[in-house]
């Protein structure tokens, strides 16, 4: 806290700087108003002011010039009237809270101090001299995240900035009054921080702006590196960080960096709106956010129906008794790694030599180019060629063929047949379109027409012997360039690649594990176990129109490697949230997908709840050899903000290998491990906790299971005792919302609840588990509640019991 004066001195200064913004809004009201009544007027008025004529070629151009200036003046008013519309949201938004920071800084060499108010955007003095509030992705606002009072320096785009911080001063600003202003020589005071973190869980992720923390400000403002990979403990504000990155990266690179061209990857669906507001909130338009089934789905449903992640995941945890879960594991596992990778990119090589597939071109059962004259040609071609470049001359070829034969078909036997039925509806379109043959605004031919049709008389080139010929010429063309089309269509979208042919070769269970794994000389070096149930399982997969989970982005990346890329060089920034579930196909296809982008990867491999999950840091990491180690920077965040210190001792014991998380100290009960003898009384142990928890206030309340049928059960049990309006997740929730969610573990990755209940912690049992209960219960902020029945989960058997309250089945009323 501070001293009274100074307390009276802050509050002035806040009532004039919020004086000044009210004035500030108050003179770009009416202005906002006249531009879009001015945009409106000219949208009105648009043809009006421009003068249309094609009577003469130069006619014409004028009138193209005359409506390009119409359009120029109503883009350019429209762009006033956006900026203006966005200045005047950025200042309603200070007006609410103008500032959380103040430093004031000596410059060396300067001889005075400046104070400098940080808030979200900057406000300058109505005569453009005195920085009222600094933005704090400003450079000299750096100094507030990364330093206490004393030496301090920073970076600007001309160099080094040294000098000494006198004072270092936050506030808690509420409807022009400081509710709350302390001075501190901590880097962030821990007391803005603990009040801001023991707040309750939104439905909504918040901005941080006003507490970031020096090692995620570090994150947010690395503009040198290719790929940044944060690895961070859970809850340690990885998502956060990156949101807040994205602000930066926009308001630093604002000359070159639009947030369309920026992407975020999240986890499910319900995630994207989950994390949609932190940008609009910061006074930036959100970035493009999806997901990568989203995009996987986009490009492969019309050739198969694909498994997605969380169907996987159903049958890993559920399936256990499936006579190929071994094989289908191990499969999972391989064709998400290096390995596999590698593979794929010698088989893709391979093919220049050999191996190639095609489908061949066919016409009413007619083969029309065989498969192997394709491949033929394909090996014609210049041995230097790479395979997706002779795929495209083929194509070229095969549009030139098509076209000839096309050509020939007029004459065909079914044409003349079909000639017969003609209809009148179709030569009256013979008839239109050979008059329209020579020019639209061939006047003097629509007059000629026009006469003929009022006088009703024929017009003299209609009876003779050349018109009905061009007429069935022209109706002979019009008939099989309609039944060509599907052909046509084929050759563009290069459906003449046999790709699911060539994916199914890798799987070929005629070669033994010992010898060549397809044909060409792409040799195998490591094949995973249950090779050939393996190469069964995706065969016969393949055969019936699906496509397993694992397979889909193989599958993609060769046909993007034998078809030419489909890349969007427009992406220069993308964002991969919950990096570890990703394997290092989809890596290797991000850097394809998006050639000109830098990439910024969050996660946590204690988080790996996928069987297919990457390493993120570590030499043998796929990441860091994307952009080679030079190029990539790797960020370690090891303290957990999310929960409370008893939660986070708790997790963090779960984890042997997790000892670098340090907990947050912000107080509270330790976790409750509740044991029940039967699953009724479970049930009504966990309703009349709920109860409990929602008298307490606690209104973001997260019933947490280890699959979706598990939520079912949950959800069904205690809707039968009374419990009130819990809301069922599933994968295709498109919105996080508050109050009592049930659902699955792997749909609560990234986003967090006031208190937690563990539905069953008796079910968490193989190792491959442990992640997944983990994730569970890091998404706890002020309670975690477990319910088991006899005896809980191994994992917690092996910790210090001193870590949680333990309870048997409490006698409580069993309803909500
Ligand atoms: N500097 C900070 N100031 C205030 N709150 C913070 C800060 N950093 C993180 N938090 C809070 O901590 C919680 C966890 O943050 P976030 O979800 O970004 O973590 P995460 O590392 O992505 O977690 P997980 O991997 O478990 O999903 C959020 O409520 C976030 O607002």
């Amino acid at each position: 806290m501070i001293e009274s004066g100074d307390w009276k001195q802050e509050q002035e200064r806040l009532s004039e700087v919020s004086g000044k913004l009210e004035a500030r809004i108050g003179e770009i009201e009416p202005e906002i108003e006249g531009l879009n009544e001015q945009a409106i007027e000219i949208r009105r008025k648009f043809w009006e002011e421009v003068s249309v004529s094609t009577s003469t070629n130069e006619d014409f151009e004028e009138s193209v010039y005359s409506i390009e200036q119409q359009e120029a003046l109503l883009s350019e008013r429209e762009r006033s009237h956006q900026n203006k519309v966005r200045q005047y949201h950025k200042m309603k938004r200070l007006l609410a809270s103008p500032y959380f920071g103040r430093i004031d800084f000596r410059e060396d060499g300067t001889g005075f101090t400046e104070s400098v108010y940080i808030g979200v955007s900057s406000f300058v003095d109505a005569d453009g001299l005195e920085f009222l509030i600094y933005d704090w992705r400003t450079p000299i606002a750096s100094l507030y995240y990364d330093h206490s009072p004393g030496r301090a320096d920073y970076q600007t785009p001309s160099g080094s900035i040294s000098g000494n911080m006198e004072l270092k001063r936050q506030y808690r600003i509420r409807d022009r009054q400081i509710l709350n202003v302390f001075d501190t020589s901590d880097t962030i005071g821990d007391e803005l921080l603990q009040q801001v973190l023991g707040g309750a869980a939104d439905n909504r992720m918040k901005s941080i702006v006003a507490t970031i923390q020096k090692e995620q400000n570090a994150i947010i403002r690395d503009d040198k590196s290719q790929m940044v990979i944060v690895q961070g403990a859970a809850g340690s504000g990885k998502t956060s960080a990156a949101l807040q990155r994205v602000a930066y990266l926009l308001y630093s690179q604002r000359d070159r960096l639009r947030a369309d061209q920026v992407v975020l990857f999240s986890p499910n669906p319900m995630f994207n709106g989950y994390v949609s507001t932190v940008l609009p909130e910061l006074g930036e338009e959100n970035m493009k956010q999806t997901t990568f089934q989203e995009y996987l789905e986009r490009r492969l449903s019309q050739t198969f129906t694909l498994e997605d992640p969380f169907d996987q995941m159903e049958y890993v945890l559920s399936q256990t008794s499936d006579p190929g879960y071994e094989a289908r594991l191990s499969g999972i596992r391989y064709k998400a790694s290096s390995d596999f990778l590698r593979e794929m990119q010698r088989y893709v090589e391979s093919l220049e030599r050999g191996g190639m597939k095609f489908h061949a071109l066919t016409f009413q059962g007619r083969e029309l180019v065989s498969a192997g004259r394709m491949s033929e040609l394909f090996y014609s071609y210049d041995a230097s060629l790479r395979t997706a470049n002779r795929v495209a001359k083929l194509q070229e070829w095969l549009l030139a063929e098509v076209k000839r034969l096309e050509q020939e078909e007029r004459y065909a036997k079914w044409v003349d047949e079909a000639l017969d039925y003609v209809d009148s509806e179709q030569r009256e379109e013979a008839y239109g379109e050979l008059h329209q043959e020579r020019h639209v605004f061939d006047f003097s031919e629509q007059y000629a027409a026009a006469r003929a049709r009022l006088n009703g008389t024929r017009r003299t080139d209609e009876g003779d012997f050349d018109f009905s010929e061009r007429q069935e010429a022209w109706l002979r063309k019009d008939l099989v360039s309609e039944a060509f089309e599907p052909l046509k269509r084929f050759v563009k979208r290069m459906a003449f690649v046999d790709v699911t042919g060539l994916y199914m070769q890798l799987f070929d269970q005629k070669q033994s594990a010992e010898s060549a794994l397809v044909c060409g000389d792409a040799q195998v070096s490591v094949l995973p176990p249950y090779w050939s149930e393996i190469s069964r399982q995706t065969r016969s997969k393949l055969e019936r129109g699906e496509l397993y989970g694992e397979d889909a982005t193989p599958y993609l990346y060769l046909k993007e490697r034998v078809e030419g890329l489909r890349s969007s060089s427009d992406i220069r920034q993308v964002f991969v949230d919950e990096g570890q579930d990703y394997s290092a196909f989809q890596y290797a296809f991000f850097k394809q997908m998006f050639p000109r982008a830098r990439m910024t990867v969050l996660g946590d491999f204690s988080q790996a709840i996928f069987t297919q999950s990457t390493e993120l840091s570590g030499t043998d990491s796929p990441l860091v050899h994307l952009y080679g180690a030079e190029h990539t920077r790797v960020f370690r965040l090891h303290r957990s903000y999310r929960s409370t210190r008893q939660i986070v001792e708790f997790t963090k014991a779960l984890l042997p290998e997790a000892s670098e998380i340090e907990p947050f100290d912000r107080e509270g009960n330790k976790p409750l491990l509740i044991h029940s003898p039967s699953s009724r009384q479970k049930a009504e142990s966990i309703a009349a906790h709920l109860k409990q928890l929602q008298a307490e206030g606690f209104d973001s309340i997260g019933i947490v299971t280890r699959t979706a049928a598990e939520a079912r059960e949950a959800l069904e049990q205690l809707a039968a005792l009374g419990c009130p309006e819990l809301k069922e997740i599933t994968k295709t929730t498109p919105e996080f919302q508050k109050g009592t969610l049930v659902l699955p573990v792997y749909l609560a990755k990234g986003v967090e609840f006031d208190a937690v209940l563990i539905y069953d912690a008796s079910a968490y049992h193989r190792e491959s588990e442990r992640k997944l209960f983990y994730t569970a219960c890091t998404r706890a902020m002020h309670r975690l509640t477990l319910f088991a029945d006899s005896v809980a989960t191994p994992f917690m058997e092996q910790i210090d019991p001193h870590l949680y309250d333990l309870k048997t089945s409490p006698s409580v009323s069993p309803s909500c």
